[in-house]
């Protein structure tokens, strides 16, 4: 166990009735990072967060934040602020009794609470609105009042949890952007659950990418595109995900391993020429290029990206091509071979 980062979960578990919710979490998190937690419903994202929150218990394992084990304290004495994905807002409050609520508990002054208002306000581009309820408000616009009440709080440390996602699609893509800056303005350490691939690997220094209660990997957004640790990872990430090959169905030699190749990998090539012989099997047109889904036996996910508008019709058979440079090996259990 390492006493370096600003949060560190040492080999942390949490179970319901023997029911898992995580374990074996470990994770150094430094002072001034964004770190995603990314995976699948159920995979613990949520119960990993509400134990760094002091929301659940763990059964094993410490917490650390800024240097002092928490894993037994109550929440309010981790200093830390939280924004959660309903906005958790009082309807009957306006913008600013909303932003400055906690601070009014914790009998903050009341010129010191102006001061934080007008900053937090400033920062979140609310000035103007202070004086709307909440259902006077955009969705957008509830969830700026949220983060601006977790940014008048001061803390170093603030954990999110889906906080994007009663957001619209359009919204979510600028309100991603509000809250990297914020991060970044403000140089606090940022905890964030998310399911979306995109929002983890847009915002996040380091992504922690889960599965059934267990991290698969934690790294760069880069890490996680480029060296997969295993083919849960390989194919969770990346928008087409990474195709998985069978090793004989290229290799000629009987392995077990399976083999990862990624769509901008693949080429088409001249008919027979190229080193498999698919069906187009879908065939979408994105705007900046069309992506051509393949069918091989023993390949799953295989697809080619062909710029613009291209016309290749389902069903006719295609001859792709690749180099071996890019082709990522697993072994049979899903491994990735090369040290990650
Ligand atoms: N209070 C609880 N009692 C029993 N089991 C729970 C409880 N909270 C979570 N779990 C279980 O723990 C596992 C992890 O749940 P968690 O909510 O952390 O997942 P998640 O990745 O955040 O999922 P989602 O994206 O759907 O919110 C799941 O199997 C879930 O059913």
């Amino acid at each position: 166990m390492t006493d370096k980062g600003f949060v560190v979960l040492d080999n942390v578990a949490k179970r319901w009735k023997g029911q898992l919710g995580v374990e074996n979490i470990t994770l150094d998190i430094e002072e001034g990072s964004f770190v995603a937690l990314l995976g699948p419903s159920g995979c613990g994202k949520s119960t990993t967060l509400r134990l760094i929150a002091g929301l659940e218990a763990a059964d094993e394992g410490h917490i650390i934040i800024d240097g002092k084990d928490v894993t037994h304290a109550p929440s309010a004495d981790r200093n830390l602020s939280m924004v959660f994905q309903s906005y958790a807002l009082f309807p009957h409050l306006s913008v600013a009794e909303n932003v400055v609520f906690g601070m009014k508990v914790r009998r903050v002054s009341k010129a010191e609470r102006a001061e934080r208002l007008a900053r937090a306000l400033k920062i979140t581009g609310l000035e103007g609105l202070e004086a709307r309820k909440p259902g006077e408000l955009s969705g957008g616009q509830r969830q700026r009042v949220a983060l601006a009440r977790a940014i008048v709080a001061g803390k170093r440390l603030c954990l999110m949890d889906e906080p994007l996602s009663n957001l619209d699609a359009k919204l979510r893509a600028s309100v991603r952007k509000d809250i990297k800056r914020l991060q970044r303005d403000l140089g606090i350490t940022v905890i964030y659950v998310t399911h979306d691939q995109t929002e983890a690997m847009s915002m996040a220094d380091k992504v922690v990418l889960m599965k059934s209660g267990h991290i698969q990997q934690v790294g760069s957004p880069a890490d996680l595109y480029d060296r997969p640790a295993n083919t849960f990872v390989a194919e969770f990430i990346g928008a087409p995900p990474m195709a998985l090959i069978e090793a004989p169905v290229i290799g000629g030699a009987a392995s077990s391993d399976i083999l990862g190749l990624r769509a901008e990998h693949v080429r088409l090539a001249e008919p027979g020429a190229g080193r498999l012989t698919c069906t187009v099997a879908e065939s979408e047109f994105l705007g900046a290029e069309t992506l051509i889904s393949l069918s091989h036996p023993g390949t799953t996910g295989l697809c080619v990206l062909q710029p613009g508008l291209a016309p290749v019709e389902v069903g006719t058979e295609v001859s792709v091509t690749f180099d071996d440079r890019d082709i990522h090996v697993f072994d049979s259990e899903g491994r990735r071979r090369e040290a990650v």
